[in-house]
């Protein structure tokens, strides 16, 4: 199970990142997140995330489920929360690149195959 973040600011702009090589979907854009560790609360494991990829500080009461998506054999599960409130100016901290994203434009971004529907669904929730 991995988990990732929609991080939202005040423009309504979503924050992207790359996947650095040598992880699989190296390049592409993601959701920030990874992968919920044994025993570790799905809500836990992304502020850990957030701070270890990006140095920003949450809790879990600021990630609000929003979504997930579901490789083809169901073996992996993305869940995405929305997050508009942490401390810290997201600054990458493992090589990654970063942006911030129009919801409107967010499906011109090389994504990996799960991060589509999620984007998708995200734009149109932030659409006006
Ligand atoms: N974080 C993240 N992972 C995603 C997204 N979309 C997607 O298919 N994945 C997949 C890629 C990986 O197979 C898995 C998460 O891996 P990861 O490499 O980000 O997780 P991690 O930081 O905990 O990995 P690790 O290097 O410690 O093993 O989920 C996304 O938007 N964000």
């Amino acid at each position: 199970m991995v988990s990732a973040a929609g991080l939202i600011d005040r423009d309504g702009r979503l924050l992207m990142c790359t996947r650095p090589a040598p992880k699989d979907w190296a390049g592409m854009w993601e959701f920030p997140g990874g992968k919920v560790e044994a025993g570790e609360r799905p809500a836990d494991a992304l502020v850990r995330e957030l701070k270890e990829e990006l140095g920003v500080e949450t809790v879990d009461t600021c990630l609000a489920p929003f979504s997930f998506s579901l490789d083809p054999n169901q073996s992996l599960i993305l869940l995405l929360f929305l997050c508009r409130k942490w401390s810290g100016t997201p600054t990458p901290q493992e090589g990654q690149k970063i942006k911030w994203v129009l919801p409107k434009d967010v499906l011109d971004l090389d994504m990996p195959p799960l991060d589509r529907p999620l984007a998708a669904q995200v734009r149109d929730y932030l659409l006006p």
